[in-house]
């Protein structure tokens, strides 16, 4: 068993990291960066196909990694329909929703279509995704806007969210479910969800202007201001978009997605950058706060997760906002790539049944 090979796929704003697993260890990863500059060649997601596809498999060939005796290839899940959380089989249904991108275009539409596309290619590997960014929790009284016109809806990092949170849990000995945590994720996008007993009850929607602004994504805006430049003249509804995702938060601000090279500036004195760096902490602190609410303060703990975790100066401003809510992990980088392929290793192993996507 232990010989049984998976393939995970991760195609995030900022960049495609590929793992290989030999049963539960890790055998092959690569993080691969993408400049905004470099994306901005494409005009859509699918564009995008070839592109990261063939840095995948030209990854596989350069590390001499023989793909033909892979059997799972599990891809980062996208916008599709809002579902439970779970593996996922890419089956004809699922393709055609990833394809259209039901609630929006994101990279991790590729994921279960890049998977499918080189399972097809081996003689024995099926194609998954699991723990989607659409996986849905949500409490109804979460869900209600300030207008019926605008539903809130559960857009996220499910996936690493799940993961860290898990493994939090198994430090303490305990299981994910019998827990309340607070989870913030600080990669391409960020999104603070609030963890009530492996429920994820109110999260805000990371793609689509809401909560913190992160390296590529405005966040929330402030909405009469927003609709004035609206029918000012001076955009177009593609403007708009970008500047909500793709070209707002640190892109807009500092023209760069790399959260790193601002830190080395703030570092160096740049005072504008110490001060958008200070912001983006700041407004994930208060989410923190806002998610402590939403659970009644009944917190276990408070995982900082994702690339930015790694910048000490944003996790300490952060930590002086929130740490008299409970204690505070630092999970740096993300466990998305181990969680995939253990998804995958357990559908191989039977001990998960793969749902499909209606
Ligand atoms: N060691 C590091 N120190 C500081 N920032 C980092 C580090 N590694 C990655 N980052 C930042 O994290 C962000 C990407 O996070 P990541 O979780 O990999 O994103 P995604 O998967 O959404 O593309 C980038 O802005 C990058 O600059
Ligand atoms: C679509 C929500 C998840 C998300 O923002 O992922 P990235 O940080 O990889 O863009």
């Amino acid at each position: 068993m232990e010989n049984r090979r998976i393939l995970a796929i991760n195609p995030g704003s900022t960049s495609t990291k590929i793992a290989v697993y030999q049963g539960d260890k890790s055998v092959f990863l690569k993080n691969i960066k993408h400049s905004n500059e470099e994306l901005a060649q494409f005009n859509s997601i699918s564009e995008q196909f070839e592109f990261r596809k063939d840095i995948i498999l030209k990854e596989l060939i350069d590390a001499e990694i023989l793909i033909d005796f892979i059997e799972a290839v599990v891809g980062r899940g996208g916008l599709v329909k809002p579902i439970e959380s779970g593996v996922y089989l890419v089956d004809e249904n699922l393709k055609a929703d990833l394809r259209v991108g039901v609630l929006g275009e994101h990279a991790s539409n590729l994921g279960g279509l890049i998977a499918d596309n080189i399972a097809q290619s081996l003689p024995n590997a099926k194609a998954y995704i699991a723990d989607p960014v659409v996986v849905d929790e949500m409490i109804d009284v979460a869900r209600v806007s300030g207008h019926p016109e605008f539903e809130r809806i559960s857009i996220f990092h499910a996936l690493n969210q799940k993961a860290v949170g898990r493994a939090f849990a198994s430090t303490l000995d305990k299981h994910y479910e019998d827990l309340n945590i607070i989870v913030a994720h600080l990669g391409g996008g960020i999104s603070v969800g609030a963890h009530s007993k492996g429920r994820v009850i109110d999260v805000n929607n990371a793609l689509d202007g809401e909560g913190p602004f992160s390296p590529e994504r405005s966040g929330t805006l402030p909405a009469g201001a927003l609709a004035k430049l609206c029918f000012s003249g001076k955009v177009t509804l593609d403007d708009l978009k970008k500047m909500i995702k793709g070209e707002g938060g640190l892109v807009a601000h500092m023209g760069t997605n790399d959260a790193y090279e601002i830190e080395l500036k703030a570092k160096a004195g740049d005072e504008k950058a110490k001060l958008i760096q200070d912001a983006m902490a700041y407004q994930v602190g208060k989410s923190i706060g806002a998610c402590a609410a939403s659970l009644k303060g009944k917190v276990d703990g408070i995982i900082l997760t994702g690339g930015i975790a790694h910048n000490t100066d944003l996790v300490n401003y952060v930590k002086e906002m929130v740490s008299f809510i409970a204690p505070i992990i630092v999970y740096p980088g993300e466990d998305e790539m181990k969680a995939l392929a253990m998804n995958g290793y357990m559908v191989l192993k039977g001990e998960i049944e793969p749902k499909r996507y209606v």
